[in-house]
């Protein structure tokens, strides 16, 4: 397995561009199933999610081209409704060709996704939902078996919480349902917006973009359509973070202020420098960073992929900060690790103390999960001496070209292959 190595303390100067959004490309490829016309997607990020993503897509009948640098083409007929235990154990977000098989051709065979290391992840919402849509449901053999005899029809569905993946598979449900489907308390983070934006350029009728409150009246088919992915909000915030932890000044290229939500706010509150540009966010740190709370809340709150990388900055922060975690139950695993390298942070059940340290010193540690990994790199960069980090393709799940990126703004870092 490959693993990182970097030897901390150099401030980090220079332009990093941000890639397209994992969490949108992901969403927006299963839109693929919902045509059989081409569905071109430009600004993909080249990560290990996609590639699963594609391979998924490919045995469903649909078949994902790369035709340009960063662009797939998909097209294709769905020859196979289940989505295989395989593929679906790989990454959670397969669950999302739930929605858009069931629509399409009425039945559909979707392995259980499980857990993951951050959290118990059920699946009920996504479940009930097509269910009031008119889905029949069985869960047998660790698959959920879903059919339609007499096609999805629309509905309202309110969730008891925000969901993310169930607002999406719901969505992709409802485009193409005989009638009105109406989603209350929907999520409003910027992948659905961009969800929205793709269906609708396919034909798709959607109202309450941007809301809580999403309506979507059903069409008898969807045509192709050409969509350019956002750029990630997440990728963004994490490089705010490096910029942030060596002390440097970097420009993060196609950054959009506004699809960070309360992580920018969060960040000026602990003295990060952050200002907007024509070509992206400039972010800088000058002076000392100072212990700030946060707590993990659905969009426009701070967001949970960004809870680790905070924490990692805050380890080194004048001062003492509470970090809350309130969407996933298991999100600290980074905690352990960090404090190895000297960060003196206590969990609490859902909340972290994180009683800030003059410096952090490098290690060997071990990646837990994607945003809990390049929780660990950051450590590296501001750590004394060298930090090893193993389990690398947690990372190479969702950032693509960390190496890279980060070498070509200075820092010390590189991949040991296996
Ligand atoms: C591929 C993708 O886009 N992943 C993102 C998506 O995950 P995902 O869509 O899985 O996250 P959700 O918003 O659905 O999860 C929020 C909370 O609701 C719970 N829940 C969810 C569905 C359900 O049927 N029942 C249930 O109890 C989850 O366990 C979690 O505690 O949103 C999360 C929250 O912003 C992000 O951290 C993930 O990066
Ligand atoms: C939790 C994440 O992804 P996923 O939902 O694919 O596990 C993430 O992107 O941080």
């Amino acid at each position: 397995m490959d693993r990182i190595r970097i030897v901390g303390g150099r401030p980090l100067e220079g332009i990093i561009d941000i890639s397209g959004a994992k969490n949108a490309a992901l969403i927006l490829m299963t839109a693929g199933l919902l045509t059989d016309e081409r569905l071109v997607l430009t600004n993909v990020p080249e990560l290990a999610d996609v590639a699963t993503m594609g391979q998924l897509l490919a045995q469903h009948g649909i078949a994902v081209d790369p035709i340009a640098p960063r662009t797939l083409s998909l097209g294709g007929v769905i020859t196979n409704t289940e989505a295989p235990y395989d593929i679906v154990r790989k990454m959670r977000a397969s669950i999302l060709v739930l929605g858009p098989l069931l629509t399409r051709t009425r039945e559909a065979r979707v392995s259980l996704p499980g857990g993951c290391a951050i959290g118990t992840r059920p699946v009920d919402l996504h479940l009930k939902g097509l269910e009031a849509m008119g889905a029949e449901i069985r869960l047998e053999g660790g698959y959920i078996d879903a059919t339609a005899p007499h096609g999805l029809h629309g509905a309202t569905i309110t969730f008891p919480f925000v969901s993310v993946g169930a607002t999406e598979n719901l969505m992709l449900a409802a485009s193409l349902a005989e009638g009105e489907t109406v989603l209350i308390n929907a999520a409003r983070e910027p992948e659905i917006s961009d969800l929205a934006a793709c269906l609708v350029a396919m034909g798709a009728q959607i109202s309450g973009v941007g809301t809580d409150r999403l309506t979507i009246t059903g069409v008898k088919a969807l045509h192709g359509a050409e969509h350019g992915i956002i750029p990630d909000r997440i990728e963004a915030g994490t490089y705010a973070c490096a910029a942030a932890i060596t002390g440097g000044s970097v420009l993060l290229r196609g950054a959009r202020p506004d699809d960070l939500g309360a992580v920018l706010a969060t960040l000026g509150q602990a003295g990060v420098d952050i200002s907007t540009t024509p070509d992206g966010l400039k972010v800088s740190r000058r002076n000392g960073l100072h212990g700030t709370d946060a707590m993990t809340e659905p969009f426009p709150g701070f967001a949970t992929d960004m809870q680790a990388q905070f924490m990692t900055l805050m380890a080194v922060a004048e001062g003492a900060s509470m970090i809350t975690e309130s969407i996933f139950e298991n999100r600290f695993m980074h905690v352990p690790e960090l404090n190895r390298m000297g960060a003196r942070i206590n969990v609490h059940g859902s909340s972290a103390i994180v009683r800030g340290v003059a410096a952090l010193s490098g290690a060997p540690v071990m990646a837990t999960d994607l945003r809990a990994s390049f929780s660990l790199v950051l450590a590296g960069l501001a750590a004394r001496g060298e930090t090893i980090v193993n389990r690398v393709y947690h990372l190479d799940r969702g950032y693509e070209a960390v190496e890279r990126k980060l070498a070509a703004c200075g820092a010390t870092i590189e991949r040991l292959a296996a």
